[in-house]
């Protein structure tokens, strides 16, 4: 998903006029009042609030280690609870029944935050920032790129960025010739900790280029890449300030935000050359493959490839400003979800020597020298079970939000007490009321996953599912990648990508933690592995195995 829709927005807001941010102020304490009057939550139980301004949401979204709070209600007040927002009542949900119904109703959409944060950010027309109909549409054309069939074509440009990572494991991430610094280095590295994060992130970077595209990182220009590494840094560090501009700006009227993009500040600038870039190579991609195809090339290889051969008629086709409008979003919500998730399993697997070594077997034994087109990733059961596991406990978009678009009631799989001690199995809500879905909570439920699902255990799935209850989310029962309308469009090209690294950098390598330990794990627009200095970091100790 969009790395960057909550804390982007308070970044951008943080830079805007201060006028604006009064202005809303006012509109946003008339409406809290009102809120008041009319939230269905006053007898849902929850936290109680240390703020007037904050309410819990500092302790939700900003604590040291993601979940501190989080996890701790949710044993408290159960899967459904009431949290305090920035001036308003918010439902935290991590009950599935609850989550399947919102994620699945029409009487949900995303909160104004995530609606706005989206056209800022990756413009309009981008499949984020439409709805019903169009959404549907330009959902059903570009899924043509991301069926199992089609991803399973994508598999060379995977294992080439698997080796180019493997290789560059020592290299400077932000450089463009990552394959050409490396591997005499890899040998010195078991003493010396490298930060695998960015290695990942440009990983992942070209593989989507190469997939969507069928351009190089390198066709996309070195202004492209250190341009979306500015975007998604400008979420990596929120602040108690972003959170309020983002309680501001969800109240602000639609136009004001979109108007705000035209503001000269540093963060707008940042975004207006993000937009422009994304649309220029969009553009050039389009009609290099319209020139290939006029010469009889073959140009179905890559996303835009397969779009730009949909016949005028087709229910699939979409204009050629329709799919530039695709770029910005899908080169960004496929690069860095999948390198934190890869970033974290390596983690893991840096803490338990001896799940690696039955992994490093399992690979040994199924991949040998075979190409990587003939080997069967499904079939391999250490491999899969620790996907999984990782995507279960660091799913890369922690928490998300929808907004109720009129009065409906939500269905409560275990049904919650009151606080006036009524048992109650439906919620009412009104129309306006902020829902956040807590996906991690969801994946670290007891009743669901057992007594151990704070505990990162791979074989859980290995001795007979993992969960108890009905199915949610397109893969493992899990809601990593979310799951209705709206679930990932690339979840079958992100798991196959995780397959493939995995085995080519556990296959060649062993990993160890530095003596400074773990990471910690932070929320800052995807959860991110956090070094002591606040910044984004894996640091592992590498060795050839
Ligand atoms: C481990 C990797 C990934 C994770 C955990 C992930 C997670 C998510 C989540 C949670 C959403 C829904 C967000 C919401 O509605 O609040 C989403 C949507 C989306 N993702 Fe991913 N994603 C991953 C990889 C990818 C890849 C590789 C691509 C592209 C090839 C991609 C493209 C998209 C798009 C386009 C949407 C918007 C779909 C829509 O609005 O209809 N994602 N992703």
């Amino acid at each position: 998903m969009p790395p960057s829709f909550g804390t982007l927005f308070g970044a951008v807001m943080s830079d805007a006029q201060f006028g604006i941010a009064i202005a809303g102020l006012i509109v946003l304490l008339l409406t809290h009042r009102v809120l008041r009057r009319s939230s269905t939550l006053r007898h849902v139980s929850g936290p109680p609030s240390p703020s007037w301004v904050f309410g819990n949401m500092r302790e939700l979204m900003l604590p040291p280690t993601y979940g501190e709070y989080e996890f701790e209600w949710q044993k408290k007040y159960g899967p459904v609870y009431r949290l305090k927002g920035c001036f308003g009542d918010r439902l935290m949900v991590s009950d599935p029944v609850a989550l399947q119904y919102i994620l699945n109703s029409p009487q949900f959409k995303f909160g104004p935050i995530l609606e706005n944060a989206g056209y800022l950010v990756y413009g309009k027309g981008n499949i984020t920032s439409v709805n019903d109909q169009d959404h549907k549409r330009i959902r059903a054309a570009l899924s043509v790129g991301f069926t199992a069939a089609a991803v399973r074509n994508y598999i060379p440009i995977l294992e080439k960025a698997a080796q180019m990572a493997s290789r560059s494991a020592l290299a400077n991430a932000s450089g463009l010739n990552i394959a050409l610094q490396i591997s005499e280095q890899l040998e010195d590295s078991s003493s010396v900790p490298i930060n695998i994060a960015p290695i990942l992130s440009h990983a992942t970077l070209g593989t989507m280029s190469e997939a969507v595209l069928g351009y190089s990182t390198e066709d996309l220009g070195e202004e492209f890449v250190s341009n979306n590494i500015q975007i998604i840094g400008l979420v990596s560090n929120p602040s108690a300030s972003q959170l309020l501009a983002d309680a501001i700006g969800a109240r602000m009227p639609t136009f004001v935000w979109r108007a705000a993009i035209h503001l000269p500040t540093p963060t707008f600038k940042t975004i207006r050359r993000a937009k422009y870039l994304a649309d220029e190579v969009g553009t050039r991609a389009i009609r290099d493959k319209t020139t290939a195809a006029r010469q009889g090339l073959e140009i179905d290889t890559d996303v835009f490839g397969r779009l730009v051969q949909q016949p005028p008629d087709s229910k699939y086709s979409m204009t050629e400003e329709e799919i530039v409008a695709q770029t910005a979003i899908i080169m960004i919500a496929g690069q860095d979800t999948t390198a934190t998730t890869l970033a974290f399993s390596l983690l893991e697997l840096a803490k338990a020597p001896e799940l690696q070594e039955k992994l490093r077997a399992e690979i040994h034994a199924t991949v040998g020298g075979a190409r990587a087109s003939s080997i069967a990733y499904d079939s391999m059961p250490l491999l899969n079970a620790f996907i999984k596991e990782a995507l279960r406990m660091y799913p890369a978009e922690a928490i998300s939000e929808r907004m109720a678009i009129a009065d409906t009631v939500i269905p409560l799989g275990d049904g919650i007490r009151t606080s006036k001690g009524q048992h109650i199995s439906h919620l009412p809500v009104r129309k306006g009321q902020i829902v956040s879905l807590g996906i991690a909570s969801y994946q670290q439920l007891e009743s669901r996953w057992g007594k151990d699902a704070h505990e990162f255990k791979p074989s859980r799935w290995l001795e007979g599912g993992g969960f108890k209850g009905e199915a949610v989310g397109p893969y493992a029962n899990l809601l990593s990648f979310l799951g209705g309308p709206r679930t990932c469009l690339g979840w079958r090209f992100a798991i196959l990508e995780m397959q493939l690294f995995l085995c080519e950098l556990v296959g060649k390598f062993s990993f160890a933690l530095p003596a400074e330990g773990a990471p910690r794990t932070k929320f800052a627009g995807l959860l991110q592995p956090t070094m002591p200095n606040g910044q984004k970091g894996a640091p592992v100790l590498i060795k050839r195995v």
